[in-house]
């Protein structure tokens, strides 16, 4: 694909392209088949005085699969470092601030509200290691209204005293966390069982863990192969084990429903692996970028057939939009192809854009139910206008809906985005 997509793959993307959508409101469920059409795609632009406006349209929410929302006070600061040293030096300090309850839940409450705003209808997100801060995480994704995965952070090694935790507590705050969370029978809300790395975790911590998500049939997310040296570090502490997937994997971290952040280091075993065992991988390239960890090859790891989900990674990566996350995923395959043989097809902005929507659902193992309008799935949209009254994007009469979109993704920001729905309900837009 690359710059020459071809038409299938097309058709594909603006088959995500639905009118607008008040059956899907009531009943919250895509309702009426997919519409291929592009001529119908028109059908709900606005009318202007003398001629028909074709300004507006309406795509998937995005899916962040991996977002630190404690980290959010320090997006846009703090990355000129490594990733080692990034943790220690900033990190952390943010991070051990959460046993204030008070300070948590101003910060998540701002957290929430922005993902959603820029069109993250659903974010997997990691918490701190305490149990009450993540509970008000679970508390502001519940009062806005979006889709959240929620993980209580763990960690027993390898940390600053003030924020590590003992294997025992961390496993009980752990399920006590799990069952309040289902607890809520809120279906919207999902706890995440969430080893921070294998760096600050014993195989005992991980591999109770790995049995918290057996029984409860619960998600896992973690960190894997993000710098050389964090790597290394890996290798040195774990000599007995094949590799850093091999250690997860023993510790029976590794499932259907696991999403592994940066990736940028697999080797061909890693990729065996983890595609053996359904591990999905979240992309963070502005964090790969900032902190200078690498870059990922998601066109080599999408050809291997794993699934790839973009991720904006804050506060490593520096702002909170999705928006941003497909623009440096094209640019990180850009910078790839330039290394690589002449026929290296870099990421085109519709793989891309997969990768923000139904790739972030395949990751996050949720693609029965969100990621595209198929029939059926929740209705989880953003209704976007590239001539809203603040746009910063200037159309053309001549723009077909294709520019309109390529617009959008390329320079759109949350100004474009009118409305945003997560299961049929209007989570932002006039009225909210
Ligand atoms: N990018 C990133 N990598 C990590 N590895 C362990 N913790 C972190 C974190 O908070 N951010």
């Amino acid at each position: 694909m690359g710059h020459g997509e071809s038409i299938a793959q097309n058709t594909l993307f603006f088959s995500n392209l639905v009118q607008f959508p008040d059956a899907h409101r009531s009943s919250g469920r895509v309702t009426s088949g997919v519409d291929q059409r592009w001529d119908e795609v028109y059908t709900y632009r606005r009318l202007g005085n003398t001629f028909v406006y074709y300004s507006q349209f309406i795509i998937p929410g995005f899916i962040d699969t991996h977002i630190h929302a404690p980290q959010y006070p320090n997006t846009g600061t703090k990355v000129d470092l490594p990733l080692l040293e990034w943790l220690n030096a900033y990190t952390f300090p943010l991070e051990v601030k959460y046993s204030d309850l008070k300070f948590a839940r101003d910060v998540y409450q701002k957290v929430v509200h922005k993902t959603l705003s820029n069109g993250t209808t659903t974010a997997s997100y990691f918490a701190t290691i305490h149990k009450g801060a993540s509970m008000a995480l679970c508390d502001a994704a519940e009062s806005f209204g979006q889709r959240a995965y929620v993980g209580k952070c763990n960690s027993d090694q390898n940390l600053p005293d003030n924020y590590c935790e003992g294997t025992a507590a961390s496993l009980r705050d752990t399920e006590e966390f799990i069952m309040e969370v289902l607890g809520r029978k809120n279906p919207l809300l999902t706890p995440v069982i969430t080893p921070r790395y294998a760096v600050s975790c014993t195989t005992e911590l991980m591999a109770g863990l790995g049995k918290l998500a057996e029984k409860y049939d619960l998600p896992i997310q973690s960190h894997l192969c993000e710098s050389l040296a964090e790597v290394k570090w890996v290798s040195e502490l774990f000599p007995q084990y094949d590799s850093y997937t091999d250690v997860y994997d023993k510790c029976g971290v590794f499932t259907n429903k696991t999403v592994m952040a940066h990736c940028v280091y697999l080797t061909e075993f890693d990729v065996a692996l983890m595609k053996e065992r359904g591990v999905g991988v979240s992309h963070c390239p502005n964090s790969n970028l900032s902190i200078c960890s690498g870059l990922m090859d998601a066109r080599t790891w999408l050809d291997k057939g794993l699934k790839v989900g973009l991720g904006t990674d804050v506060s490593g990566g520096y702002h909170p939009s999705m928006l941003d996350a497909i623009r440096l995923a094209i640019h990180t395959s850009n910078a790839l192809s330039i290394q690589r043989p002449p026929d290296y097809k870099s990421l085109s902005y519709q793989e891309a854009f997969r990768m923000a929507t139904l790739g972030g659902a395949e990751v996050l193992a949720l693609d029965d139910t969100i990621g595209n309008f198929e029939v059926g799935k929740d209705f989880d949209a953003l209704l976007v206008d590239m001539e809203s009254s603040n746009s910063r994007v200037d159309t053309f009469d001549f723009d077909s809906i294709e520019d309109l979109v390529q617009k959008f993704l390329f320079i759109g920001d949350d100004r474009n985005i009118q409305e945003v729905y997560v299961c049929g309900q209007k989570v932002v837009g006039d009225g909210k």
